[in-house]
């Protein structure tokens, strides 16, 4: 018989996540620039998309997956980005804190950790790899805090501690998201902070910082993933900080599929 395309070994889907997520707009525009027509991006979930993922690569099936880095998935498997010739899925960016407008007024000790919050990708990998391997988020969490005491006392350099003041942090379901959001957390509390994590998708989240039911985020990705929302939200926000260098998105594969690039899905 005919050697069947890749198209048509993952029935022309490609799995994604959350349908907010700006990695689901920029595969949308990926899909019309290499003009794969008959494609379709399967929205989702990050958990959904890791277990189709789990279910795929432990059967040596094929599957495209919208990926980023840092994640543990390929720590866990073998996989490879595919090649973007058009670079519609931009190079590296950066994981940035934002706060809402008036922060700095209400919250000035929180507004200067988040601002002085950075780790890098084998930090967040530690956290992350923990609670995939079974440990519950805020008990990962805890453990990394106590193994690194120094690199925590960098975030709280300068500020004094608080008296129970409430603080709310918004977040995605995203590893990576859930592991810096269950750290922060903890940090908070250590200095006094009463502290709520909301779980919210995307849009909700970059909303909800911009009309101030949010007192912050350490989950925008900048300048090229959430751009539209940054756009959208200018001026309702405002930047802390980076918090994490050399991240970044686009489609990825299990190392076994001999495509190489996103130009490789035309049949
Ligand atoms: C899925 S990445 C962590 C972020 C995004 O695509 O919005």
């Amino acid at each position: 018989g005919t050697a069947t395309s890749v198209g048509e070994s993952v029935n022309y889907k490609i799995t994604g996540i959350d349908p907010g997520a700006g990695i689901m707009e920029t595969t949308e525009k990926a899909i019309e620039e290499y003009e794969l027509t008959d494609w379709d991006l399967v929205s989702g979930s990050g958990a959904a998309m890791t277990a189709a993922l789990k279910k795929a690569y432990d059967k040596e099936n094929p599957i495209i997956v919208t990926g980023w880095t840092p994640h543990w998935k390929f720590a866990k498997y073998d996989l490879k980005y595919l090649e973007d010739p058009k670079g519609v899925y931009g190079g590296e960016e950066q994981i940035r804190s934002i706060g809402r407008i008036g922060l700095a007024e209400d919250l000035p000790e929180a507004h200067q950790i988040l601002s002085q919050f950075h780790w890098t990708e084998e930090d967040m990998g530690e956290v992350m790899m923990a609670i995939q391997e079974g440990e519950k988020e805020e008990v990962a969490a805890q453990n990394w805090i106590e193994a690194n005491e120094e690199k925590v006392a960098e975030w709280t350099a300068g500020v004094e501690k608080v008296d129970g003041d409430k603080i709310k942090l918004a977040y995605v379901a995203w590893d990576s998201e859930i592991a810096s959001h269950n750290v922060m957390k903890i940090v908070l509390e250590d200095m006094g902070y009463d502290v709520t994590l909301t779980q919210v998708e995307a849009g909700p989240m970059w909303t909800a910082v911009a009309d101030g039911s949010a007192d912050a985020t350490l989950a925008a990705w900048l300048p090229i993933t959430h751009k539209t929302y940054a756009e959208k939200f200018e001026g309702k926000f405002e930047e802390l900080g980076v918090n994490m260098e050399g991240v970044k998105i686009g489609l990825v594969v299990p190392t076994y599929m001999d495509i190489d690039s996103i130009e490789d899905l035309k049949e």
